[in-house]
């Protein structure tokens, strides 16, 4: 990610132009009786003469497990910046739970877990602090805040490393911590910028498991991912993103079609398929005789 994030604050005040949104409730929202989670309308933002995301459209409904994927600088990372109010789009209109992103963000952000990629923590809280201060700041009570964290922390397996400072935590460590702080007020959505990278086996299976429970409450979750098996066994919603647009989106097995795999039907819309693997690099292979 070469995302630099905004300050919140002065990004909430500074909204995009605002546009009309449609207020049909039909199609991939699908949930006829509430609003999609994510509505994005004509979203695009440049860095220089960089496209980023370019105009895109798309909704995501309530209630499934969705994954983002696209091949690296396809524009996932700044596409869920400016979902989840943390940086400004140039153009376009963003909706959480039928909520302007940038005309109602208190609203959006009560409703929304985020773990962004390259998370900032505040490193010299240990992780059960760190879990103190979150729950707090989202305004909840202190007995509350202390029988969620205590809990979180076991599930994650981060008991044991509850009191060490954050700055000490491995990466798949800083992950679940935050991954625990995004949760800890119960959102209606949550927003995972690559959950699992950097995360061991072991990590990971807990990890699903506690998305799996959080989904099969009716909750969202968003995530992007390159990992194109794991998206194919957590998903039951895609969107297939490169060159800042949205090549397809729509239930799993739509999205994958006739292809075997979602890994063949994502090659095929990046038009990655016939790429060669390095057959011009004659000279490699030093194993052989030089
Ligand atoms: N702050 C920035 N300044 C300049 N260019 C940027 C910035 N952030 C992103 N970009 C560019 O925008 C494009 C999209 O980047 P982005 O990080 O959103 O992609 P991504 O799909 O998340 O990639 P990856 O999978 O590698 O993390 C890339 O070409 C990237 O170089």
């Amino acid at each position: 990610m070469a995302n630099e994030p905004e300050h919140i604050e002065e990004r909430a005040e500074q909204g995009p132009p605002q546009q009309a949104v449609a207020t049909d409730s039909e199609g991939a929202a699908g949930a006829p009786d509430g609003p999609p989670a994510v509505r994005i309308q004509g979203l695009g933002k440049k860095f220089g003469e960089q496209v980023a995301v370019n105009n895109i459209d798309l909704t995501l409904p309530a209630g499934r497990f969705i994954g983002l994927v696209g091949p690296n600088g396809a524009g996932k990372t700044t596409t869920l910046s400016m979902v989840t109010g943390l940086l400004r789009p140039d153009s376009g209109v963003v909706e959480i739970g039928g909520h302007d992103v940038w005309r109602d963000p208190v609203a959006v952000k009560s409703r929304i877990g985020v773990l962004p990629e390259g998370l900032r923590l505040f490193e010299r809280l240990s992780g059960r602090e760190l879990l103190g201060y979150t729950g707090r700041l989202r305004g909840l009570p202190g007995a509350e805040v202390d029988k969620r964290a205590g809990q979180l922390l076991d599930v994650l397996d981060l008991s044991g490393a509850q009191h060490k400072l954050v700055v000490d935590y491995s990466t798949g460590m800083r992950k679940k911590i935050g991954l625990a702080a995004a949760l800890l007020h119960n959102p209606e959505i949550l927003f995972l910028d690559e959950p699992f990278e950097g995360v061991d086996p072991v990590s990971a299976q807990t990890i699903r498991g506690v998305l799996e429970r959080y989904t099969s409450s009716g909750a969202t979750v968003i995530f992007s991912s390159h990992v194109m098996e794991l998206v194919e066994s957590l998903c039951d919603w895609v969107a297939v993103m490169a060159a800042g647009r949205i090549r397809a989106d729509g239930p799993l097995a739509e999205v994958r079609g006739a292809a075997p795999t979602l890994q063949d039907a994502f090659l095929e819309l990046v038009g990655a398929s016939g790429r060669g693997a390095g057959q011009n690099l004659d000279w490699l292979g030093g194993g052989r005789a030089r």
